[in-house]
């Protein structure tokens, strides 16, 4: 269901609470920033508190040259040295003043982009070490979101910080002059500034409790954007005429956002005009204390305009601190969904684990193995027990849906069957380090990513290490019939691949497969497992393939999936999954003699080509 204000007030109090205990998470954001350059952001604070120093100090020699001024109009033998020097130091002040603000503006800068490289680097390492599982569950991905998204909230919020910090000692000196001149004064500004305050704090929470709902509609309105202004979906959105489906599916989503986002803003808006106007009264009233005690001859003209001055410019730092304090408790519960992600403890990460074998003696062997995608009630695995021997070519077979790729994904421990075992040479797989185990592997998946990157680099993402090893990457080209694709490649390996970037050659479905096939190769992996790895293929070029691979992975361990079955046919054994369980295993030739199902699919193709 979808939030309106109601459940948003209801959320109020929890919110404006978590505000101010995610501002427990800034001492720990201050010390990566330091981490990332000391030198730069101790330039930044010695700036700061110089700076901090500078309102107060322009206001009183403004004072003193406004009293110099009085004091030598009525002298009847008047000297303006003093004065003339309180105009050179006022003019020094100002430009020191500047230059140093233009110090902090360009530490901030640089320290917000090195602090937002390491942020982002160390979002990416994190994700690749989580789970499958984890990585597909919705409620984490929204907070993987919210974590990714504020990257840019976060440089803000180091330099609103900093600055928070600059305020507090402006604030201080100034309160320290109106409270020697008239302590009364100080009443009166608490009076027009805290109101302010609470509304602020009471709308930021519900404008955070509201953008933090919504991010499951955001992915959804990102995800319509997407499809509707890609060039990828262009082609069948146009043919389809999806433009007004998607367009009003936007709509409609953002204007429900758009409207409890509007009420809350108009309200805020508002309370604030209101409280602004009591800010007003104080004020004058302020002003009106400060003529009295002039009147009386308690102070002179220029403690008058230092006066006067003071108290505005207090109002204004109190009210921008105030407001930056809500930005920034608002911030800060974005940096509590990037330190949770962070933090996230990776099971088993410290696990005593086996040493990996070097070579396959025994084989595979899955006992019982039943399995469903977490968050799901259906069982796509229901008792899968089969031995995959050393050195043995396997083939599955089944229909779609029938469970053969998520047998793969078990065997890599993508997933973790939910009852059952499976073994490596008697040993369950679950016992090694899980990164290192999945390095045994050469996988190529149905689903692979095609990467925007150069077609060097697209083929040694099987072995990026490798990157610049010509002879692998070539050796591996041509064993994928990759070599083919470079003919028609202006820059040959340097050619950047796909259209997002300049420069970019698009490639067919098929060239797209022969350099996923080059992957594969590019690491001379123990088990190589092909997953429908020629469907785009032409005839030609699949048998090609294929025989190149049955070549080349002679005594290896490997799996193949595929739904054609001339190539099926030349593995040693073959599998044939139905509906999660095992229906037949065995050779070609055992599995034609038995008028099951792997016998009726093939004389069904075999007629196709008659
Ligand atoms: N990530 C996932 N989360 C939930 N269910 C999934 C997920 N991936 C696959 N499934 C479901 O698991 C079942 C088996 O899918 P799987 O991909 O293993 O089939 P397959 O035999 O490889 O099919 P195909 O020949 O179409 O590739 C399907 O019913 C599918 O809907």
């Amino acid at each position: 269901m979808r939030p309106n204000l109601d459940s948003i007030s209801d959320n109020k109090k929890t919110n404006v609470r978590a505000s101010f205990q995610a501002l427990r998470f800034i001492p720990r954001f201050f010390k990566e920033i330091w981490s990332v350059s000391p030198q730069l952001f101790l330039v930044n604070l010695l700036c700061r508190l110089i700076n901090s120093f500078a309102p107060v100090v322009i206001l009183w020699v403004g004072k003193l040259i406004i009293d110099e001024v009085i004091a030598q109009v009525a002298a009847t033998d008047p000297d303006y040295t003093q004065l003339w020097n309180y105009v050179i130091l006022e003019f020094v002040i100002a430009v020191v003043s500047d230059v140093i603000s233009r110090i902090i503006a360009i530490t901030d800068g640089l320290l917000g982009d090195k602090y937002n490289i390491r942020s982002s680097e160390t979002m990416i390492r994190k994700t690749s070490e989580i789970d499958m599982s984890q990585l597909e569950d919705s409620e984490f991905y929204d907070k993987l979101e919210r974590a990714r998204q504020q990257t840019q909230g976060r440089v803000g919020l180091m330099s609103n910080a900093l600055g928070q910090a600059q305020s507090i000692i402006s604030i201080a000196t100034l309160i320290a002059g109106l409270i020697y001149f008239e302590p009364l004064l100080i009443v009166l500004l608490a009076l027009s500034i805290i109101p302010l305050f609470i509304n602020e704090i009471r709308f930021s929470g519900q404008q955070y409790s509201l953008s933090r709902s919504w991010t499951t509609e955001r992915r959804e309105l990102d995800y319509l954007r997407y499809i509707g202004a890609n060039d990828k979906t262009a082609k069948e959105i146009k043919l389809f005429g999806l433009t007004d489906f998607i367009a009003t599916r936007f709509r409609n989503l953002s204007e429900q956002y758009y409207s409890i986002n509007k009420s809350i803003t108009v309200k805020r808006s508002i309370y604030s005009a209101l409280f602004n106007i009591l800010g007003v009264i104080c004020y004058y009233g302020a002003y009106i204390v400060i003529i009295r005690s002039v009147l009386l001859g308690e102070i002179t003209i220029g403690e008058l305009t230092f006066l006067s001055a003071s108290f505005n410019r207090l109002r204004n730092n109190l009210q921008t601190f105030f407001s930056n304090f809500t930005r920034i408790t608002e911030s800060a519960l974005y940096l509590k969904d990037y330190f949770d992600f962070v933090d996230l403890i990776i099971p088993d990460q410290d696990k005593n684990f086996l040493e990996l074998p070097t070579e396959i003696k025994i084989g595979f062997e899955l006992q019982d193995v039943h399995f469903g995608y977490p968050g799901s009630d259906t069982e796509v695995l229901k008792g899968v027990s089969f031995e995959l021997r050393a050195g043995e070519k396997m083939a599955f077979v089944g229909q779609n849906g029938a469970g053969k790729t998520t047998l793969i994904k078990l065997m890599l421990r993508f997933y973790e069957p939910t009852q059952g075992a499976i073994l490596l040479d008697g040993i369950n797989i679950n016992q090694y380090n899980k990164a290192e185990f999945q390095q045994m592997f050469g996988v190529i998946f149905q689903d692979f990513f095609r990467y925007e990157f150069t077609l060097r680099e697209n083929i040694a993402v099987g072995d990026i290490l490798a990157v610049k090893d010509d002879k692998r990457i070539d050796n591996a080209a041509q064993l994928s019939l990759a070599t083919e694709v470079i003919k028609d490649l202006q820059d040959g390996y340097e050619t950047q691949l796909g259209k997002r970037f300049k420069k970019g050659q698009e490639l067919s479905g098929g060239q797209w497969q022969k350099v996923a096939l080059a992957r594969a190769y590019m690491k001379d992996a123990m088990v190589m497992v092909l997953d429908e790895p020629t469907s785009a293929l032409d005839a030609k070029a699949e048998y090609e393939v294929f025989e190149r691979f049955i070549d080349l992975t002679k005594g290896k361990t490997s799996i193949i999936i595929s739904h054609r079955f001339s190539t099926v046919r030349m593995a040693d054994r073959i599998l044939v999954l139905e509906k999660g369980r095992i229906l037949e295993l065995g050779t070609h030739e055992e599995l034609m003699k038995a008028p099951r199902l792997y016998a009726e699919l093939f004389d069904l193709q075999a007629q196709g080509y008659k």
